[in-house]
């Protein structure tokens, strides 16, 4: 294999880039970012890879989530607060009622740039440029917000800077205090009965650190009571933005990107020969790839030997988004090929973007069902190749909006107007979230006590 720079992808065929009208303005913002300082520091992308070196293990569960697109616009702290609340809420439900520790990932704080299916959107008759992210041009239906502008890198930059400055503060500031707790539960829906149910999770976590206090166990002689980590993650498409914010780690001589602590290939860029895949090999973040229900076995394996080389636990997550309909059909072949060959991967289910409809008022959704058939069919194909299923990665946020259908209140497709804000896909509202943390929850406590 030839040698790796931060640059060689540039010599690599490329899918899903803008093309920019300015090349000088290009180089002036790569020259931008590449003065800037990073995002994150080495050594956090380290331990994030550690704990996912324990998930390998079936140690403990990925949880990756967040919008499918950041917007520039809607901007604000409410919203971080409560997508970061909503994780908050959904790693409690699945630490105390899975007996599971967590690892948390937030699709946050530089998930900017999206693939499309097609280069054009039409409306009425006119055909303009897709809609790429905020990153690359603007989500206006008009020729001039279409035009992909360079600047909009140093945009993403800053607000990924000052999300992930407010992700480190209500970390490590105090809101994510398990004595805190009830405060996390970002259910709308006044009758709920998982808002219930939460409240006795909550009120146990309350009486075993009473308990705990009395042992003398508390925040000063345990941070973890008092503060969480929060890891942020986004897809790496953007490969001019990624390169500039690659940096040399002092500590270990080695390449980072610096953009995130995680970063994964899309499905539509994951091609062995391509940019993405050169650029992925050489940077040391523990890295995703999502795997759709074409994947072949030896073509996984390929993959394989491309970014995770030395085998080693953690660096690779194979985030599965084969649709409820093909998962059960096609997953079997690919865990077992991976366990025939002892690859160190963490599995984890994407199980959103491989359930995606068109409802008959031309709102893109997702049916909570399917949603929920593709995760129980992803936990017991694990089970029953015994390999661990290790992680879900979902499209999700604070806000009470409508945009998948279904769930416990029954969201139609006549609903979906009401709140549908998403910038590019549909996500699980927190009512959405919270019913499903509770059944991975129970599936995490059968799979544990059937081990057991
Ligand atoms: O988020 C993922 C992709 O960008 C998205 O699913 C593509 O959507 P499209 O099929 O509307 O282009
Ligand atoms: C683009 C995405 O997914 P995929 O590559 O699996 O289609 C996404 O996660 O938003
Ligand atoms: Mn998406």
């Amino acid at each position: 294999m030839t040698s790796w720079k931060a640059n060689s992808w540039r010599s690599k065929p490329i899918q899903q880039q803008p093309t920019y009208a300015d090349s000088a303005q290009v180089k002036y913002v790569e020259d931008q970012l590449r003065s800037y300082p990073p995002l994150v520091f080495a050594e956090e992308a380290r331990r994030l890879q550690h704990h996912l070196a324990d998930v390998c293990h079936g140690h403990g569960f990925l949880l990756q989530g967040g919008d499918c697109a950041e917007s520039f616009n809607d901007f604000n702290a409410p919203k971080i607060r409560d997508t970061f609340k909503v994780m908050l809420q959904m790693a409690v439900v699945l630490t105390f009622a899975g007996s599971c520790p967590v690892t948390k990932v937030a699709r946050m704080a530089g998930q900017y740039a999206k693939p499309r299916s097609s280069d054009l959107e039409t409306i009425d008759g006119v055909s303009l440029p897709s809609y790429r992210g905020d990153i690359i041009n603007g989500i206006d239906f008009t020729e001039q917000a279409r035009i992909p502008q360079p600047e909009r890198m140093l945009t993403a930059y800053h607000q990924s800077a000052a999300t992930l400055n407010l992700l480190r503060a209500f970390a490590q500031g105090g809101l994510a205090d398990l004595h805190k707790v009830n405060k996390w539960n970002m259910s709308f829906v006044a009758a709920n009965p998982l808002k219930d149910k939460y409240q006795r999770v909550a009120e146990q976590i309350e009486e075993s650190l009473r308990f705990m206090e009395v042992l003398g166990i508390n925040a000063q002689s345990h941070p973890t009571i008092h503060e969480t980590e929060l890891f942020t993650s986004h897809e790496a498409l953007l490969l001019p933005y990624e390169e500039a914010l690659t940096r040399v780690d002092t500590l270990t001589g080695l390449p980072y990107d610096c953009s995130a602590h995680m970063l994964w290939i899309g499905e539509r860029t994951r091609q062995l020969d391509h940019a993405h895949v050169e650029f992925f090999r050489g940077i040391h973040n523990p890295v995703g790839v999502k795997i759709g229900p074409s994947m072949h076995e030896d073509e996984l394996m390929r993959l394989l030997d491309a970014l995770n080389p030395a085998n080693t636990a953690g660096r690779l997550t194979l985030i599965t988004r084969m649709g409820s309909d093909a998962l059960a059909e096609k997953l079997p072949t690919l865990i077992r090929r991976v366990q025939r060959e002892g690859r160190q991967v963490v599995w984890s289910s994407d199980p959103m973007h491989g359930n995606t409809v068109k409802a008959d008022n031309g709102f893109k959704t997702r049916n909570f069902n399917a949603i929920i058939r593709e995760l129980k069919q992803f936990f017991a194909v694990h089970q029953s190749e015994n390999s661990y299923a290790g992680g879900i990665h979902l499209e999700m946020t604070g806000q009470d909006v409508t945009e998948c259908t279904g769930g416990a209140y029954q969201i139609s497709e006549s609903d979906l107007a009401k709140r549908y804000q998403t910038q590019c896909d549909p996500r699980l509202n927190a009512d959405q979230v919270l019913e499903l943390a509770f059944l991975i929850a129970e599936t995490l406590r059968e799979a544990r006590n059937g081990r057991g």
